[in-house]
């Protein structure tokens, strides 16, 4: 694992980059730093991000995705969970690539300081590992709800086995009409980095 200021990542290849934001405690608490563009630009994550998003989501087995801009406002998003937990998700919808409709997952903690680096050609999403969650997200350009794109949740191609809770899966009527990824015409391309498994931490 690289260190650089307090950020910390591994060197490989894979489009998709966990990042772990390290804390600095002491009597009064702690301190993170939560962005570097300098660590970012080390770990390979060479965007510059416009907007910071936070969503709050009560109930645990929220669901928000998946969801992705297309061109010409894709966004790439720098992921993490400042309070609660949830797993969040990157599925490689780029045209050509040897995992199209494959998925990677991380579970983001707020007391763990996880972050994920999620690049355009990949659709995002995330569900709650417990009520009250509240996610913070880098994008690196605007929001175009003209641009707005989703796959639907449940996609039996893609196949997320979804953490839920037995009251089932919370989400926005606009989620639950998204089209499956058989419907989809990808306005991506394949960059030839195929999408690798996630270190385990
Ligand atoms: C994304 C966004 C939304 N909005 C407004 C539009 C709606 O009135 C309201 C909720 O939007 P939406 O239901 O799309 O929010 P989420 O379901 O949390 O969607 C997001 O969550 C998943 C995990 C993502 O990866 C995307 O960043 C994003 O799509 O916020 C804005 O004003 N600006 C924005 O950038």
């Amino acid at each position: 694992m690289q260190l650089l200021f307090g950020l910390s990542f591994a060197m490989f290849s894979s489009p998709i980059v966990p990042l772990q934001a390290r804390r600095f405690g002491d009597a009064r608490g702690w301190f993170m730093e939560t962005y570097s563009e300098a660590a970012a630009l080390a770990a390979g994550i060479e965007v510059r991000f416009v907007q910071d998003n936070q969503s709050f989501s009560a109930a645990v087995g929220t669901i928000r995705g998946l969801h992705f801009q297309r061109p010409p406002r894709a966004q790439a998003k720098l992921v993490r969970c400042v309070r609660g937990s949830i797993m969040d998700y990157a599925v490689d919808i780029r045209r050509g690539s040897p995992t199209y409709g494959r998925h990677v997952a991380a579970k983001l903690t707020a007391e763990g300081g996880e972050q994920l680096f999620v690049p355009v050609g990949f659709a995002h999403a995330f569900v709650t590992l417990e009520p009250d969650v509240e996610v913070a997200y880098k994008v690196s350009d605007v929001y175009a709800p003209d641009c707005d794109g989703g796959i639907v949740w449940n996609d039996p191609t893609i196949g997320i086995d979804w953490p839920l809770p037995e009251t089932g899966a919370v989400l926005s009527d606009k989620d639950r009409l998204l089209p499956n990824l058989v419907d989809f015409d990808s306005p991506f391309e394949y960059d030839g980095r195929p999408l690798e498994p996630l270190p385990t931490r």
